[in-house]
């Protein structure tokens, strides 16, 4: 059985009067690609912060990689951060410092690091986000916003994490740019053996690269399975989500593209 690296359990999330989580279950298995989705503000990239430590939950509790967030020390905590990685959906770059120096800043958190080696990983990670070899000497405000992303990612890589989260990767790229960065996100998972915690709401995507998928509504995880498994749940936003048009159309067009390896 796949090994459990994020369990999450009876998780609340609240702010004021307004509950966004309450009773919520979630497991995430080593390895996979986990497609995070639900209705506009039912609370996707809230349950990412809380997961991935930048937002503290009102009630439940969070065990990533073996150590129960709420009960951690800092010192246990800080090592924990080095292990993850977070892309946010507008990369959420410092727009005073160059790309390079941007996927640095998580790299000046290891001690013994000296510059030289700093820079050589940066400049590692800048390509393996598949951006071209200048690309690390030049401003956010310079890039595309696909290569913003890409940026962002980079960053995200830093550390060499095993569980990356992602939020809303593709969202504001054309449909090239966003084919492009589905494969970039399943490459890297495949050949790194990353665990992805996706947030979407692009169909596509869900179909390009997802092993699973968790759908939350009504304050929990509602459901998780396989793609598959979504076209039989019985409940009006899943049917409208994964049957409607716009569903059709991404199942559609995987069942007729040639397989790929
Ligand atoms: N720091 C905060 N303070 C107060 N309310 C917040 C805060 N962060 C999120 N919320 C609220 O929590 C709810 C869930 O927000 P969240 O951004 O997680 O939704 P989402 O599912 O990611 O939405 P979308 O799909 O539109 O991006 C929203 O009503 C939002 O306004």
């Amino acid at each position: 059985m796949a090994e459990t690296v994020i369990a999450v359990r009876g998780l609340r999330n609240q702010f004021g009067s307004l509950v966004v989580h309450d009773g919520l279950d979630l497991d995430v298995h080593r390895g996979e690609i986990l497609g995070v989705v639900g209705g506009s503000g039912t609370g996707k990239s809230v349950l990412l912060r809380s997961i991935a430590g930048l937002n503290r939950p009102a009630a439940g509790s969070v065990t990533m990689l073996g150590l129960d967030m709420g009960a951690a020390s800092e010192a246990e905590l800080a090592a924990l951060g080095q292990r993850i990685g977070v892309m946010f959906q507008d990369g959420a770059l410092f727009s005073s410092l160059t790309v390079r120096e941007n996927v640095e800043v998580p790299l000046r958190s290891v001690p013994g690091l000296d510059a030289q080696t700093r820079e050589a990983l940066a400049r590692l990670k800048i390509s393996l986000s598949g951006l071209p070899w200048n690309a690390g000497d030049k401003y956010p405000s310079e890039l595309s916003g696909g290569m913003r992303k890409r940026a962002g990612l980079a960053r995200a890589l830093a550390l060499d994490p095993e569980i990356v989260f992602l939020d809303e990767p593709t969202a504001g790229l054309d449909p090239i740019g966003a084919a492009a960065f589905d494969a970039l996100i399943r490459d890297l998972s495949r050949n790194l053996g990353l665990t992805v915690f996706l947030v979407t709401h692009d169909l596509d995507t869900l179909y390009a690269v997802c092993d699973r998928i968790a759908v939350i509504a009504e304050k929990k995880v509602l459901v998780t399975g396989t793609l598959d498994d979504m076209l039989d749940v019985d409940h009006p936003w899943v049917r409208d989500y994964f049957l409607g048009p716009r569903g059709r159309a991404a199942r559609d067009a995987v069942e007729s593209a040639p397989a790929n390896g």
